[in-house]
């Protein structure tokens, strides 16, 4: 992808893929073991694990990363680079260990959609997804069928009606959908529902055809 261009479904085809794939990198596994460790954390016997071993070994991960991190805004423009545009989001970024991470295609009806499994890092109530965690993801998402309808913007207004406990440990497919531009206003809308279709979180939002400047 180049930069300051997004694939849309009217010059892309089908099932095209919108988000970064994971790669043999060692970035994506170091992010990815990140990850893991984010979920043991919260399965772990706290009673039986060796806590002090990890907090140590994790401190210890930390300083080294640290002591390679350059200056904020050094890192910024790095991050803001030719494709890397998704490769550090919370929703989507294999670089991102808070992200699930959520895959996404964009169809040729002009959605996009997506298939995601929320583990213990993502709970509000027992057994269910944090309902702020379902409004970031569905606000990314957004923002993807934006840019895959053609017309992005900065989200001003997400309403967000929640049906029903979203469940975790189970499939969850996301979608969003451009529906109107009007001026520099664009009206998109997404779901969260199960598997097998039952409506968890449907939102409406209001984005307004403004960019903030890449970092350089
Ligand atoms: C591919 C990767 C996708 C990633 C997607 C991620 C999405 C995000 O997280 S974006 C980050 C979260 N959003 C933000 O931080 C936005 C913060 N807010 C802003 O920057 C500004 O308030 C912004 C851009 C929304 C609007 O400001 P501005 O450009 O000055 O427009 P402004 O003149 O105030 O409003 C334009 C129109 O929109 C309307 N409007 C603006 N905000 C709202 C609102 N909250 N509710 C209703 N209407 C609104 C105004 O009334 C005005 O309408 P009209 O033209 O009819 O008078």
């Amino acid at each position: 992808m180049k930069v300051g261009t997004h694939p849309t479904a009217a010059t892309h085809a089908h099932g095209t893929v919108l988000t970064s794939a994971p790669q043999d990198a060692p970035v994506d596994r170091a992010t990815a073991a990140a990850r893991r460790v984010v979920d043991a954390m919260l399965r772990t016997d706290r009673g039986n694990a060796n806590l002090d071993r990890v907090a140590e070994e994790l401190n210890s991960i930390a300083d080294h990363l640290e002591e390679h991190a350059p200056e904020v805004a050094e890192r910024l423009i790095d991050m803001w680079n030719g494709e890397g545009v998704t490769r550090h989001d919370p929703v989507t970024g294999p670089e991102n260990a808070i992200a699930p991470p959520l895959v996404l295609e964009g169809l040729e009806d002009g959605s996009v959609r997506g298939t995601v499994t929320l583990t213990m890092p993502y709970q509000g109530p027992p057994g269910c997804v944090h309902g702020g965690v379902s409004a970031l993801i569905l606000d990314h998402v957004l923002g993807v069928a934006n840019a895959w309808g053609g017309k992005s913007g900065m989200t001003a207004k997400l309403e967000t009606n929640y049906h029903r406990p979203t469940p975790l440990f189970e499939p969850l497919v996301i979608t969003g959908r451009l529906v109107s531009v009007d001026g520099r206003k664009i009206r998109t809308v997404g779901s969260i529902t199960t598997a097998d279709g039952q409506l968890c979180v449907s939102v409406e939002g209001l984005f307004i055809d403004k960019t903030v400047p890449r970092p350089r």
